[in-house]
């Protein structure tokens, strides 16, 4: 059985006062919920003070990129054990960084490796453009998205990968995908990928989230198929009842 995972990617969200208020809000609740691994993912900025409130609980902290070389003329950007030193989890390929700060499949697969390499597990983004999404192409660009940006991983590491799930036009839109639609890529285009590059017992553990318009009201329909381990949430984790519900959804 793979434990139910949810995780709140803040973006670009709140100044560290807010964010220390944002946590202390939902914590309570977020500690109530034993038996799904929650995570929060705010700024770089608030990621020190926020370990510091997290350290001692069971909610986990993550980062919301990293740059893959260990050091160096990089300027504006995280080392893998910059992040390690606050962070348990990363999240990397997210569609807004493959779509405005140029995360290609390439570079999402060095920063998976270097995730891994120093002790992070990668929440890693996969999903289509609306484009693609209206010319029939979502299995075939999520395919591609898992087969080139897990290349060359192992599978002894991959069973700890967290995979998600976001159609890109279901992102901020208020338009989810049904939770039937999002059921058939994650099991019949995501974990069949896993399957290939890993081998089914490995592929079996590796937990797959949906993203994209995740909402108090809709998160149980989601985490009620069979494929879908959780949800990677936007928007409704910056409300701390939001997401304490969304949680609650997922045990
Ligand atoms: O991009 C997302 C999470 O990474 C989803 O965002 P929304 O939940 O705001 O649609």
């Amino acid at each position: 059985m793979r434990k139910p995972f949810v995780a709140g990617n803040w973006k670009m969200n709140k100044t560290v006062d807010q964010a220390t208020l944002l946590v202390a809000d939902m914590l309570p609740g977020l500690e109530a919920v034993k038996t799904v691994d929650r995570v929060v993912c705010p700024p770089f900025t608030s990621l020190m003070v926020i370990s510091g409130m997290l350290a001692g609980t069971e909610v986990g902290l993550g980062a919301q990129n990293l740059h893959w070389e260990e050091s160096g003329a990089f300027t504006g950007e995280l080392s893998p054990a910059m992040v390690k030193e606050f962070c348990q989890y990363v999240i990397i390929g997210h569609s807004e960084r493959r779509a405005y700060f140029g995360d290609t499949d390439e570079t999402v697969n060095k920063k998976v490796k270097a995730a891994i390499a120093i002790g992070l597990t990668p929440i890693v983004c996969v999903g289509e453009t609306l484009d693609e999404y209206e010319a029939g192409k979502t299995g075939d660009v999520v395919a591609r998205q898992v087969k080139n940006g897990l290349k060359e991983i192992e599978a002894k590491d991959a069973e700890k990968l967290v995979v998600a799930y976001e159609p890109i036009w279901a992102i901020g839109t208020g338009k989810a995908a049904s939770a039937e639609e999002a059921q058939d890529v994650i099991g019949n285009v995501v974990r069949k990928n896993l399957v290939v590059a890993f081998g089914d017992e490995v592929a079996q553990k590796i937990r797959i989230l949906y993203g994209g318009s995740v909402k108090a009201g809709n998160a149980a329909d989601f985490f009620g198929k069979p494929d879908i381990d959780g949800g990677l949430i936007g928007g409704a984790a910056l409300k701390a009842e939001d997401f304490v519900k969304i949680v609650e959804a997922a045990a």
